[in-house]
C-alpha cells in the first residue's frame, strides 16, 4: 500500500501531461493495471519501474520508498533535482536515467546501492565530483556519466573488477587515466574533458601543486587538449581490421590489444609442420621459426618449395577427399592459398583458406601431433561425418590424411561464434544480442544436436563436445553445430579430459560421451545464453583470494557451476535475477525468457535418463513464440544501425 502512496506522489508531482493519469487506473500499483509497474507476486511490493519517455517533469524524492525496486527505468524525461533520494532503494540494479534535467551531486552514500548493475545517469546536469565511493559497487558491469558537469579527479576504476562498461566522456574531470582503464574502455570513454591526461590519445601527464590539497601534487596534461571530438560521434565498435589478407604475411599485432592475429600463408603452415617432425616440416623449420625469420618474400619462397615437394610426393591416397559430388578443388590449391589461423581448438588449429580463384572460402583445420588413429578407422570416420548434412551442422567438405598431416576441411562459417557473441566485448562498443536472435540461435543448435542425435540412435554416436565456441553463425546468421565427429578421433578413455565440453555430472564416474550428456551439455549452453555467463568448465578451487575481491569472486564463482548457481537463484524467488542484464532492456519477453529457462533447467537434471531427448528439446524451444521482435521497443540507440543477428564482435 505505500508504495502505492509512493507512486501516487510520484504521479501528482511529475505527470505533467497526464500520462500516467491515464494509465494508471484502479487503487493498487501491484493490480497490474498500473503501465510500466511490476511487483513482486509473493511480497507485493514494487520491484520495477519502467516509465521512459513520457514527458514527466519533477523530482525523484517521492520514489525513496520503493525499497525494493530493482529496475528503474526513466530515461528521456525532464526530471529534475537530486538523484539522492535513490540511495534508499538499496535493491537497485538497474538504473537508467538518461537525457533528464537531473542536477546536484551524486552523493557519497552512494555506496548504500551495493547491488548496482548498471547504473546510467548520462546526459543530465549532474555536477561535483564522482564519489570515490561509487568504487565499491562490486557487482556493477555498466557506468554511464557521459553529458553531465562532473569536476574534479576521476576516481581510480582500475578497482573495480566487475566493470565492462565505463563512459565519462564530456565532463569536466582532470587526473591521469592509467593506461590500463585507457584500455580497457576506450579512449572514446573518456573524450571531452580537458584535464584528463595519461597515454596516447590523451596529453600526457605532468605534475602540478594540486589547488585542491595543499599536500598532494595535481596531475594535469602537458598540453591540456582531448580527445577530438570529431572521433566521438558514434560509439562504433573498433574493427581491429586487416584487409587484403596475403600469402607469407606473418603477424600482425593489432594495435593495443592483447589478441594477436596470426595471419600465416597456410601453405606455409601445412607445409613447414611441426619443429620436431620429420619430412618437409623438419626441413623448413617451425612455423614459429618461420614468424620470427625473414620477410614476406623469403617465406614465400620457402612455402613454394615445401608445397610443391608434399603435393607432388603425396602418394594417390594422401588426397583430398571430397563429400560433394565434383571435386572442387586441389591440395595444391590448398597449400597456395591465402590463410588467416582462427583459433586452436583442443584437436588442433583452424586456419580460414582463401583460394587462388579469390572466390572459394574454406576452413582448414589441422589436427595437432601425431594422430594415432589408422588410416582405415580414420577414413571410416570421415564417412560418418562428411555423411551427415543438415542445416544446422557444419559441412565437412574434405579430408585430407597422410602420415605426417591430417587435414579436415569444413566449410567456412564468416560470422564467429555463439561464445564471442556472448561473451566478446563486454566493454564499450559492444553490441548487444538481443532475444529474438538468442531464441533463432538456441532453436538452430537444437535441432543441428537433434539431427546428430537422431541420424545416430542406433549406434547412439555422440558430439562430445557441445559448447558455445562449437556453434557457428553462417552468413545469415543461422546457428550451425560445429566439429560433429571429432570426439570420435580421440581415444575414448580420454575424451572427456581432451575435449572441452559442458560436462555432465555423471562423467565424473563414468568417464564416457553420450548423447545424455550431450542433453546436459546443451542445457548448460542454454544457460549460458539465458544468463549472459560463461560456464567455467575446469574450476581452480586454489584461485588465490585477495580480500578486495572476495566480494566480485564470489560473484564470478557462481558461474563454476552455472545450472547450480542458476538453481540456486530460481528458488530464492527472483528468477529475473539469472537473466543477462543485457536482456532486461527489452520489453515483453519475459515469459518467453522464463520458458527457456525451464528447458534449460530440465535438460541439466543430474539424473541422466530424467533429461529430454534433443527432439524434444526442439519441440519445446518452438512452443515458445516470440510474437514480434523486441527490437521496437529497445531504447538502446547504439544499436539502431546494425543487423543484430550478423553482429560480429572482436575479443579484444
Ligand atoms: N568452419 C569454421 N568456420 C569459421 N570459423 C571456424 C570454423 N571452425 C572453427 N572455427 C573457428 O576456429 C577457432 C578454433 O576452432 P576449434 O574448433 O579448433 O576450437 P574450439 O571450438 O575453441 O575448441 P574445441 O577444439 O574444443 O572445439 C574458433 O575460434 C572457431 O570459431
Amino acid at each position: 500500500q505505500n508504495d502505492t502512496i509512493a507512486l501516487t506522489l510520484f504521479r501528482l508531482q511529475t505527470d505533467t501531461h497526464g500520462n500516467l493519469a491515464r494509465n494508471w487506473s484502479g487503487s493498487d500499483a501491484c493490480s497490474s493495471s498500473w503501465q510500466g509497474v511490476s511487483c513482486s507476486p509473493s511480497s507485493h511490493r514494487v520491484t520495477e519501474l519502467s516509465l521512459p519517455s513520457l514527458s514527466l517533469r519533477g523530482p525523484l524524492t517521492s520514489l525513496s520508498s520503493l525499497d525494493q525496486l530493482r529496475f528503474l527505468d526513466l530515461h528521456d524525461n525532464r526530471l529534475n533535482g537530486s538523484v539522492s533520494p535513490l540511495t534508499n532503494c538499496t535493491n537497485l540494479r538497474l538504473v537508467y536515467l538518461s537525457g533528464n534535467d537531473l542536477s546536484g551531486e551524486i552523493p557519497k552514500d552512494v555506496s548504500s546501492l551495493k547491488r548496482m548493475i548498471r547504473l546510467d545517469l548520462s546526459d543530465n546536469n549532474i555536477r561535483g565530483v564522482i564519489p570515490r565511493e561509487i568504487l565499491e559497487f562490486t557487482r556493477i558491469l555498466t557506468i554511464r556519466l557521459q553529458n553531465n558537469e562532473l569536476t574534479g579527479r576521476i576516481p581510480d576504476f582500475s578497482q573495480m573488477n566487475s566493470l565492462l562498461e565505463l563512459n565519462v566522456s564530456f565532463n569536466e574531470l582532470h587526473g591521469n587515466v592509467s593506461d590500463g582503464v585507457l584500455k580497457k574502455f576506450g579512449e572514446l570513454s573518456f573524450s571531452g574533458n580537458e584535464g584528463l591526461c595519461g597515454s596516447d590519445p590523451l596529453p600526457v601527464c605532468t605534475f602540478t601543486n594540486d589547488p585542491e590539497s595543499s599536500n598532494t601534487d595535481q596531475i594535469v596534461p602537458s598540453n591540456p587538449t582531448s580527445i577530438p571530438h570529431s572521433s566521438v560521434t558514434a560509439a562504433e565498435p573498433k574493427i581491429h581490421g586487416h584487409k587484403g589478407v596475403k600469402p607469407g604475411i606473418i603477424a600482425a599485432v593489432i594495435g593495443g590489444c592483447v589478441a594477436v592475429v596470426v595471419l600465416v600463408s597456410f601453405g606455409f603452415a601445412f607445409c613447414c609442420g611441426r619443429l620436431d617432425r620429420g619430412g618437409v616440416g623438419s626441413k623448413m623449420g617451425s612455423v614459429e621459426s618461420g614468424l620470427v625469420g625473414g620477410g614476406e618474400g623469403k617465406r614465400r619462397s620457402s612455402y613454394g618449395e615445401g608445397g610443391e615437394s608434399d603435393a607432388t610426393s603425396a602418394t594417390d591416397r594422401s588426397r583430398l577427399v571430397f563429400f560433394e559430388r565434383r571435386k572442387q578443388f586441389e591440395l595444391e590449391d590448398l597449400l597456395k592459398a591465402s590463410a588467416e589461423m582462427l583459433g586452436k581448438g583442443s584437436l588442433g588449429t583452424v586456419y580460414k583458406a582463401v583460394l587462388d580463384d579469390g572466390t572459394t572460402t574454406v576452413a582448414v583445420k589441422r589436427l595437432k601431433d601425431a594422430n594415432p588413429c589408422p588410416r582405415k578407422e580414420f577414413e571410416q570416420y570421415m564417412e560418418i561425418i562428411g555423411r551427415l548434412k543438415h542445416q544446422n551442422v557444419v559441412k565437412l567438405r574434405a579430408y585430407y590424411y597422410a602420415k605426417e598431416e591430417k587435414l579436415l576441411v569444413y566449410e567456412y562459417l564468416p560470422n564467429g561464434s555463439l561464445h564471442s557473441l556472448l561473451h566478446g566485448n563486454r566493454g564499450p562498443g559492444r553490441i548487444p544480442l538481443d532475444w529474438t536472435t538468442r531464441i533463432s540461435l538456441m532453436l538452430g543448435a537444437a535441432r543441428g544436436l537433434a539431427k546428430i542425435h537422431d541420424e545416430y540412435s542406433i549406434s547412439k554416436i555422440p558430439h562430445g563436445n557441445i559448447k558455445s565456441s562449437n556453434v557457428l553463425l553462417d552468413r545469415n546468421g543461422v546457428a550451425l553445430i560445429a566439429d560433429f565427429g571429432l570426439s570420435l578421433l580421440v581415444n575414448p578413455v580420454h575424451a572427456i579430459a581432451r575435449l572441452g565440453g559442458y560436462r555432465a555430472p555423471e562423467q565424473s564416474e563414468i568417464k564416457r560421451l553420450s548423447q545424455k550428456a550431450d542433453v546436459y551439455s546443451f542445457g548448460v549452453l542454454l544457460l549460458e545464453v539465458l544468463t549472459g555467463k560463461a560456464p567455467s568448465m575446469f574450476p581452480s578451487p586454489s584461485r588465490p583470494r585477495s580480500a578486495a575481491s572476495v566480494a566480485v569472486e564470489e560473484e564470478e564463482e557462481a558461474v563454476v557451476d552455472l545450472p547450480k548457481w542458476v538453481r540456486s537463484v530460481v528458488k530464492e524467488e527472483w528468477t529475473a535475477e539469472v537473466f543477462d542484464p543485457e536482456l532486461l532492456r527489452y520489453k515483453n519477453i519475459e515469459e518467453e525468457m522464463v520458458a527457456m529457462l525451464h528447458i534449460g533447467l530440465a535438460c541439466v537434471v543430474p539424473q541422466p535418463e530424467k533429461r529430454p531427448t534433443m527432439a524434444e528439446v526442439v519441440k519445446m524451444v518452438e512452443e515458445i513464440r516470440v510474437e514480434q521482435s523486441p527490437l521496437g521497443d529497445d531504447y538502446d540507440e547504439s544499436r539502431n544501425s546494425m543487423s543484430p543477428s550478423l553482429a560480429t564482435t572482436e575479443d579484444c
